[in-house]
Parts: structure tokens; C-alpha cells; sequence
């Protein structure tokens, strides 16, 4: 099947502006609260990666599904360059989508009725960047080739974040957002992803964002910031 896809708008570096962000379910938790996203103004530059420390209920997957453009219930702005999101049609924020920002959801959020291979052989076809063998090696990397036929639903909670690494890196990105990527597994298995991860990123020239609870050493992070 011939793809056809256009090319990202963003040409060169893409640069995340955040600017007086206020989730409004989060309003009150928020108020006299320092944090060093809400309520502030953040400029973050491509090839950055940035670890956000979020303790359990700060907002850690609300901030990653307003940068992802997933929910607008929020006052302030998210700028990718020069789209706002809240503004963003629904066909830029798809190509931003295809091209320029990928994400591993903390639920990971795979189809449950497709098996591991469609789940990632689904993305791989919307860009065809990445070829089909290059998916199955990465399979094989991080432990899960023997799952290929299995359903998602019948996959561990570890071999389903497995998966889903894979999948955010079957497109290009400048940016890869992720929210407690490693949350299931075992620190061989972190090993091996968060080589895999880095190898992708620097391929691509891409910054990354990470989320999570607690201090970690999965990056050497350019910069760490509270929410
Ligand atoms: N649409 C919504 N309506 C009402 N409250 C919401 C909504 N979305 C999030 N919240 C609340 O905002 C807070 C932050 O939610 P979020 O899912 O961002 O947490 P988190 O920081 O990722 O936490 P965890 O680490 O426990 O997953 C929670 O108290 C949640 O109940």
C-alpha cells in the first residue's frame, strides 16, 4: 500500500511554550501550591529532556494529555511552536500527532481485541517510516516477540508497556511525552526499554518529557522540574 505523507509543518527545532496553565478540575488543589508548570511560564527546546517529579495527584497525566492535545479544560496556552492547541484544527493537530510528537500513555491504552503485532504493525502503516522488520527486531529486544500473535487483553501489564514503548517509536517525533513509562516492569526490562528509547530519540534529534513519581536515573535528564 502506497503512503503518502506530508511533511511536518515544523521545520528544524520545535519549541513547547506553556503559558499560565491552569487545569480547571485542578483550580483549587493548585492555588498557593508551588509548582514549576502551574501558573507559570515554561519554554522548553527541542533535544531537552526533562523529567517531570509529579507526586500522585498533581496532575501528571492531565498536563501530558493537554501537551497531547487531548483535553482543553484549561485556562492559559500550549504552544508547539507556533500552534496553540486549544486553537488547533483537527487535521494540524493530527499531523503534530503523526510527525512531531509521540506519547506512551500511562494506561497504556492499546487495543484490547488486536493482537501485539496489529496494535504496532497499526502504527507502523501511518507513516511506513519504520519497516516491518525493524518491529519485530525491537520484539525481540525488549522481550515480547513471543506475544506477536497474542491479544493485548491477554497481555501482562509489563508486556503491554512493552508494547506500547515500541509503538510510540514507530513514528517520527521531536518530542516523545511519557507518563510513568516503566511503571510495570523490572529493572532488566527497564534496562533494556530505556536503551531502546534513548537509541530512537537520538535518531530522531528529539527531546523527551518524562513523568513520573519519583526521582529516577532512566535519562540523563537536562532538567527536572516540580509540578
Ligand atoms: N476531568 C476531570 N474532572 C474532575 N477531576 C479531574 C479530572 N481530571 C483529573 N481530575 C483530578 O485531577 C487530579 C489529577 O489527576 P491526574 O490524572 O492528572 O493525576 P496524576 O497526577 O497523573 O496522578 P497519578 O500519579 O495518581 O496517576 C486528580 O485528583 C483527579 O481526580
Amino acid at each position: 500500500m502506497l503512503c503518502i505523507v506530508k511533511p511536518s509543518k515544523f521545520v528544524g527545532h520545535m519549541q513547547l511554550s506553556l503559558h499560565q496553565l491552569v487545569p480547571l478540575p485542578l483550580r483549587e488543589k493548585i492555588a498557593g501550591r508551588s509548582s514549576g508548570i502551574w501558573e507559570g511560564d515554561l519554554v522548553l527546546n527541542e533535544k531537552d529532556h526533562v523529567f517531570i517529579k509529579a507526586p500522585s495527584g498533581t496532575g501528571k497525566t492531565t498536563l501530558i494529555h493537554m501537551l497531547y492535545g487531548m483535553r482543553d479544560d484549561y485556562e492559559g496556552t500550549v504552544k508547539w511552536d507556533n500552534l496553540e492547541m486549544k486553537r488547533g484544527s483537527a487535521a494540524e493537530i493530527s499531523q503534530l500527532r503523526t510527525k512531531d510528537v509521540s506519547v506512551i500513555f500511562q494506561d497504556m491504552r492499546l487495543f484490547p481485541e488486536l493482537t501485539a503485532w496489529e496494535n504496532l504493525d497499526i502504527k507502523r502503516r501511518l507513516t511506513n517510516t519504520i519497516t516491518a522488520q525493524q518491529v519485530t527486531n525491537w520484539m525481540d529486544e525488549l522481550g515480547v516477540a513471543d506475544k506477536r500473535l497474542s491479544l493485548a487483553r491477554k497481555l501482562s501489564y509489563g508486556e503491554q508497556q512493552r508494547v506500547a514503548i515500541i509503538r510510540a517509536l514507530l513514528q517520527p517525533f521531536k518530542w516523545l511525552l511519557m507518563d510513568e513509562p516503566f511503571s510495570h516492569l523490572d529493572h532488566v526490562n527497564i534496562a533494556k526499554a530505556t536503551k531502546l528509547i534513548s537509541e530512537v530519540v537520538k535518531q530522531n534529534n528529539a527531546g523527551m518529557i518524562l513523568a513520573d513519581l519519583d526521582d529516577n536515573n532512566f535519562f540523563p535528564y537536562t532538567q527536572t522540574i516540580v509540578l
